[in-house]
């Protein structure tokens, strides 16, 4: 059940959050229940203060999604709002209805994302992977539009792509077509089918991916592989939900769900003109982005014990000691998590014994590189503060004086100034590279560059 709460968590304040929707005739017992946990709650609230910042950037980085209600006069404004991490923002106008309808889908997709299907394919509890997991589940269980899941190589977008289609409604299978592992010449067979005799080697007549698909979903992995003549008709059986085999003359038909998967930027292929614009607006009517292993140091830890058990066939979690964890969690994986499984596989091996995973159970090519130390000693990268730039940055800002709030405005500030120096200006670009959208870089960009040019403070925005 949802909570009702003010921004300092104080009873007062409770209670006065809850006097104003009383007064405001929400049905109270769809909004107090006591003694309850819930992932959805509410915020009454007259302005965007500090407090209020701190208690979404709270529930944000927690599992909780909030609305924030303001005055019925409107004069608290949602965009802001939404930007420090509200799930909604709306003006009070007393619709209870409205308010008890979306607590109810937040309930209902958080529970989905908790429920073992999903779980069991895609481990992690980082706020990154849930807020994909949340667009994923509400495009695949609430929508029936195509769905577009992009993201670096390895971040589990199949596995995303098995679990859109074990929410879905579709009762028919999941077919799974890789579009790198296809010769070009022969994707229009594997796609629709052939009949005997369309090409030398067509022996007998084939049905294709989207006759198996039917009443189920057809997952395109690299969909930017798809070879140019062959989206017209893939763009038809999406729309129209018909087809010809090759070297056939009859229309078939076929109603399944598309998801496609990229590490592409597809956008830019469309600029080249390597894929069709209107098979991209098609098939990325719902996207999807798999934040990469480096938004999401929390889960390392989760998704290296489950994959040495993976590898051991164990029932319990290795126990792994501190000097390893500190190494698993500072390296790169430029592979994302198909590397950290990878690694996983191999320090298992190594490993022997019912103890703890040691450093000597890292192979050495897989251990931590020694750099120099600023006083001349050798340090290991993701040992000292000294030799973790990062920390040291962060010791130099407290050291300094700033507050928590502070130093996340201004890491913010930094990675978004230093992305789009990197990415020459462009935005999208930069935007990317970030896991951020547009907008949010744009936002950032007038913020810094003062309160006149911020796009938020135009009228309706
Ligand atoms: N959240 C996760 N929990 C457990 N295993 C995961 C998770 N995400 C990815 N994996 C594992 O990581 C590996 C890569 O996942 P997957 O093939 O789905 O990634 P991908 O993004 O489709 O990769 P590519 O772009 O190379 O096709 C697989 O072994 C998969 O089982």
């Amino acid at each position: 059940m949802p909570w009702v709460m003010d921004l300092s968590g104080r009873q007062a304040w409770a209670g006065e959050a809850i006097a104003t929707l009383r007064a405001g005739d929400i049905a109270l017992d769809s909004v107090d229940a006591p003694g309850s946990v819930s992932a959805a709650g509410l915020i009454v609230a007259q302005e965007l203060t500090r407090d209020l910042e701190a208690a979404l950037a709270a529930a944000e980085h927690g599992r909780c999604r909030v609305m924030v209600i303001g005055p019925p006069d409107g004069s608290l404004r949602p965009w802001p709002v939404l930007e420090a991490g509200a799930a909604e923002c709306v003006a009070w106008h007393k619709q209870a209805a409205a308010v008890s309808a979306w607590l109810q889908r937040v309930e209902d997709v958080e529970s989905v994302i908790d429920s073992l299907p999903v779980r069991d394919k895609l481990a992690g509890q980082s706020p990154a992977l849930r807020t994909a997991l949340r667009e994923l589940v509400v495009a695949a269980k609430f929508g029936h539009a195509p769905i577009l899941i992009q993201g670096e190589t390895g971040t589990g977008k199949e596995l995303a792509a098995r679990v859109a289609h074990a929410v879905s409604s579709q009762r028919g299978n999941l077919v799974v077509v890789d579009c790198t592992t296809i010769v070009p010449t022969l994707m229009g067979s594997e796609l629709f089918g052939h009949e005997r005799g369309a090409f030398t080697g067509a022996v007998s007549v084939r049905t294709g991916a989207c006759s198996g698909a039917d009443q189920g979903s057809l997952f395109l992995d690299e969909v930017g592989e798809l070879p140019l003549e062959l989206q017209p008709e893939l763009l038809r059986v999406v729309q129209e939900g018909t087809y010809k085999r090759v070297g056939g003359d009859r229309w078939l038909h076929s109603k399944f769900r598309l998801i496609c998967a990229t590490n592409r930027d597809l956008l830019s292929e469309v600029a080249g003109g390597g894929f069709r614009t209107d098979l991209y607006h098609r098939i990325a009517a719902s996207v999807v982005t798999m934040p990469p292993l480096r938004d999401r140091l929390e889960d390392i830890l989760c998704l290296f014990a489950r994959f040495c058990r993976e590898a051991t066939g164990a029932r319990t979690d290795p126990e792994v000691d501190p000097a390893v964890q500190d190494a698993l969690v500072s390296r790169s994986y430029p592979g994302n998590l198909r590397d950290l499984r990878q690694l996983a596989f191999r320090i298992a091996a190594r490993h022997v014994g019912p103890g703890a995973i040691t450093p000597g159970d890292v192979p050495r090519d897989d251990r931590p590189q020694p750099s120099r130390g600023p006083l001349g000693k050798d340090a290991y990268d993701g040992g000292t503060s000294a030799a973790n730039p990062l920390t040291a940055a962060v010791a130099w800002a407290v050291d300094a004086g700033l507050g928590l709030r502070e130093i996340k405005e201004r890491a913010a500030e930094e990675a978004v100034a230093l992305a789009v120096e990197r990415s020459g200006g462009n935005v999208h670009a930069a935007a990317s590279m970030l896991g951020l959208t547009d907008r949010a870089v744009q936002q950032r960009q007038a913020r810094k560059a003062g309160p006149q040019t911020d796009p938020a403070a135009g009228e309706g925005t």
